[in-house]
């Protein structure tokens, strides 16, 4: 028995209650370098929480393919997470509301090749979830003393559909 999903295209009003899409649409906030590259600024909140700090890292994913079976979405009590495709491709975004401890339905976006996201800190999300090879991708999220990671696993799986 599962539960069907479908995705939507990713865009930063619908992603407003979970985090930050980072694009470079529309104007840059300021023209730097002689004028010859626009500069879309601060345009995440991350937050690292008092005992934590900011870490870069490189993450090499599989590639999986849609329909896609969720089983699990997991969430940072004490950081962001942002993910910057290293790439042009298209990725799986996976987010659920919370509801006193337990995600309710998920969301799932499909980014348009261009975008990048930064989950709010205690967001549930799926796993990094690109849709083609190479699935790499640069991860700033906080590097600390404590785990920061609380795991939600369905007991009905949801299967993910292209719309
Ligand atoms: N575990 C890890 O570093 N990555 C996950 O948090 C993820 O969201 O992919
Ligand atoms: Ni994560």
């Amino acid at each position: 028995m599962t539960q069907v999903l479908f995705t939507q295209p990713l865009t930063a009003q619908a992603f407003a209650p979970f985090g930050d899409v980072l694009d470079a649409t529309g104007t840059p906030d300021k023209l730097i370098n002689q004028g010859l590259c626009g500069r879309f600024h601060d345009r995440a909140a991350l937050d690292f929480a008092p005992d934590g700090r900011a870490g870069i890292s490189i993450f090499n994913a599989q590639p999986r393919a849609l329909p896609y079976a969720l089983d699990m979405v997991e969430r940072h009590p004490d950081g962001s997470q942002a993910f910057v495709p290293m790439h042009q491709n298209p990725f799986l975004v996976i987010v659920a509301p919370d509801h006193d401890g337990t995600p309710g339905t998920p969301r799932a976006f499909v980014t348009n090749g261009a975008q990048a996201i930064n989950f709010h800190r205690n967001v549930w999300h799926g796993v990094l979830t690109p849709l083609a090879a190479p699935g790499l991708f640069a991860v700033i999220d906080r590097i600390g003393p404590t785990p920061n990671l609380e795991e939600h696993w369905f007991t009905t799986p949801w299967e993910v559909h292209t719309a």
